[in-house]
């Protein structure tokens, strides 16, 4: 096979941040994406309906002329959301769905959740609403190891949650275990989950044997061999809740390649061929379109898109870093490596 053609991809959980960097990077997913769920863990973050609606126009614009992308946005869920700010979401048109972070969790979590159970009315009105809660499901206990806190907070939190809100309609956010994985499948309809290319890609030795590798610091943290087998199996599976979501996240190239780096990987420009590269590994590329362009607008209620785009098979070389604003720059996940399909429109 030398080309694909797939209905328009969406990615369901994508990082735009603001400014520079909103305008350096918000190109590389409108080229690919037809939509995308855009994360409210800006600096301060978005936590109201009407922020939401203000950063959704400073992103269309900051779009290249003639581009055909629409960012869905996600209120960052407080301890001090109330549940009217899920109903002014749902009738804004615009607010797509409430994300959940553990405060302290990952990047620009401090404002999150401290403890779910305080959240519950809030969280009723959600799953009457119909909206989706995103959860970066860690525990920040101290006394959990980093490579743990995603198993544990299945047990500690999500399950828990799922008891006290059974119709409540949950995406887990960058799936990274088998347990997940496994969770997800064994659920209701209500639960789905999206899958980064750098967990489908990579292992927790492709970044830590033979020096440490600051662009492949994400969380989740990768994990081992196994883990991301599992990962392949799941999205492979033909089960579809599992969908297209790059967590594509810039941090300057100094702030990665730091004594303390920041967490997130930049796969924006890459992101359907990096997919593609897996599925086809693994010798499915028939079910790449409907974890790319079908499962995730589904599970959403939204309609799948219209539009086409081609995938040829072509190597083609990523850039080692692309400039921004005031000399910064951003090293994309695989920089300098050669891809093997590229995307065409
Ligand atoms: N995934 C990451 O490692 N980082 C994300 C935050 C997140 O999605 O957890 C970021 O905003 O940089
Ligand atoms: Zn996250
Ligand atoms: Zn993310």
């Amino acid at each position: 096979m030398d080309a694909i053609t797939l209905t328009r991809p969406d990615d369901w959980h994508l990082h735009l941040r603001d400014d520079a960097v909103l305008d350096a990077t918000v190109a590389y997913s409108a080229a690919q994406m037809g939509r995308a769920i855009i994360m409210p863990n800006l600096k301060p973050p978005v936590t109201t309906t009407e922020q939401a609606v203000a950063y959704r126009e400073r992103i269309l614009a900051a779009l290249p002329e003639g581009a055909d992308f629409d960012p869905l946005m996600t209120l960052y869920l407080t301890d001090t959301t109330p549940s009217e700010e899920i109903e002014r979401a749902r009738q804004s048109g615009v607010v797509k769905a409430v994300k959940l972070y553990p405060a302290g969790a990952t990047t620009n979590s401090a404002s999150g959740v401290t403890d779910l159970a305080g959240c519950d009315a809030t969280i009723a009105a959600l799953a009457e609403s119909g909206m989706p809660l995103l959860v970066h499901g860690e525990v920040t206990d101290a006394d959990v190891d980093i490579f743990d806190r995603e198993a544990v907070f299945l047990e500690r939190v999500l399950a828990p949650l799922l008891k006290r809100h059974p119709s409540l309609k949950v995406v887990c956010e960058h799936i990274t275990t088998a347990q997940t994985a496994d969770f997800v499948l064994g659920a209701g309809d209500n639960v789905a989950a999206t899958v980064t290319p750098q967990h489908l890609l990579l292992n927790r030795n492709d970044m830590l044997v033979g020096g440490i590798r600051p662009h492949y610091y994400c969380l989740p943290i990768l994990k081992r061999e196994r883990h991301r087998q599992a990962l392949v199996n799941a999205v492979t599976s033909g089960s579809t809740k599992f969908f297209l979501g790059t967590d594509s996240a810039p941090h300057a190239q100094g702030d990665k390649e730091s004594a303390c780096g920041c967490a997130g990987v930049f796969s924006a420009p890459a992101a359907v061929e990096l997919y593609a590269t897996v599925f086809e590994q693994a010798g499915a590329l028939d079910k790449l379109e409907a974890f790319t362009s079908h499962n995730g607008a589904d599970f959403y209620g939204l309609a799948r898109n219209t539009g086409k785009v081609t995938l040829e098979r072509r190597d083609w070389q990523l850039p080692e870093s692309y400039a921004y604003a005031g000399g910064h720059r951003i090293v994309p996940m695989k920089a300098g490596e050669t891809l093997n399909w590229k995307l065409v429109r």
